[in-house]
């Protein structure tokens, strides 16, 4: 064997030990799962999570491991030893109506902890689609609400009246949607399901339509008449995610800061950094001399350009938008006052 092959061979030894670490790193974190599943913790513990950082951080530093090496790593390590924590020993029988971004996202927390889904919605084509990527099943409105517990209606705000169509399946279920905007469409469904005689429990998914979203928050926001609430609380929590309690009032105001402030200042960020390339005739330079304040949030631009009807959509809905509108221009008024101009 010449030197080039001995140390390859000495790499290989050493890939099998970090595989057999990361195997045994990974049955471990499952163990932890299953003790905070019984006593009704959250998957994520970010105290913990900061604990550990530091400490990879500060060893590696030691061992003069880059920064940015250790970071990625643990990421990856952390994000799937959460995901190998999702288990729910009691089975719940789901139902999507929609498949959208939103729905595939939470069809895949569902696949992780193995509940029961059907997809169902409009368009028959497109929900047996997303119920095939995760061998989930299709059924026709009717029965799809019969056969659940619960029901998630995951489509846009201007589907309301479709799931009015829908809802009055619902008896006995609940009923959950996952609107940005609670004003308007949280009183629509109470009504509705006082109507119809269905449990109402309102949620907000935290996070965009991203696959096995564990760790993520989500907002629940109880109707009047819940029951069911610390029920549905436990649930999202044994799919991984983090449950937030909160009213629609409160919701509301909280998104008009977290998602109707930044994404407006975000939209005029994207508008003038691609109409400036253009004009400067720096477009193909940018990549290359870039920061990384500017990589960070040019990652956040692409993902607001590539959910614009919703980003639109909240802009739109938000009771408290123009008020926060009216004060980002404002404040904008007064950056460039006091630069002098
Ligand atoms: C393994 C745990 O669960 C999660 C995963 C962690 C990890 O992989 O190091 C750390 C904190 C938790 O968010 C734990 O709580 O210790």
């Amino acid at each position: 064997m010449n030197e080039l092959e001995e140390l390859r061979k000495e790499i290989e030894e050493i890939d099998s030990q970090i595989l057999n670490l990361i195997a045994k790193r990974l049955q471990v974190s499952s163990m932890i799962g299953e003790i905070k599943g019984k006593m009704g913790f959250n998957v994520t513990d970010e105290k913990r999570e900061e604990y550990v950082k530091e400490y990879w951080t500060e060893k590696g530093r030691r061992l003069g491991i880059p920064e940015s090496l250790v970071s990625s790593v643990l990421t990856n390590l952390i994000s799937y030893s959460k995901m190998f924590q999702v288990k729910d020993s009691k089975k719940r029988r789901v139902t999507i109506i929609g498949y959208g971004g939103m729905a595939r996202s939470l069809s895949s927390l569902f696949h992780l902890s193995g509940h029961n889904v059907v997809i169902t919605g409009r368009d028959k084509r497109k929900a047996e689609r997303l119920a095939n990527e995760f061998k989930f099943v299709y059924m026709e409105e009717k029965s799809a609400l019969d056969w659940s517990e619960y029901v998630i209606l995951s489509i846009s705000p201007s589907g309301l009246d479709y799931a009015e169509s829908v809802l009055k399946y619902a008896k006995e279920k609940v009923v959950m949607d996952i609107f940005s905007t609670k004003s308007n469409t949280f009183r629509k469904l109470q009504t509705l399901s006082e109507q119809f005689s269905f449990e109402y429990i309102s949620t907000h998914p935290l996070f965009g339509p991203i696959l096995y979203p564990v760790g993520e928050r989500i907002a629940v926001i109880p109707s009047q008449k819940s029951t069911r609430t610390q029920e549905v609380i436990e649930f999202w929590r044994k799919c991984g995610l983090v449950p937030v309690l909160t009213t629609p009032e409160e919701h509301d105001k909280v998104m008009a800061i977290v998602q109707v402030l930044a994404h407006f200042y975000m939209l005029g960020l994207l508008r003038s950094s691609n109409t400036l390339k253009k004009e400067l005739e720096v477009g193909n330079k940018i990549d290359e001399l870039q920061t990384t304040n500017f990589r960070e949030i040019s990652k956040i631009l692409d993902r607001i350009n590539s959910l614009l009807p919703v980003i639109l959509e909240i802009q739109k809905d938000n009771p408290y938008a123009h008020k926060v509108r009216d004060l980002g221009m404002r404040e904008l008024q007064d950056v460039l006052k006091s630069l002098g101009e």
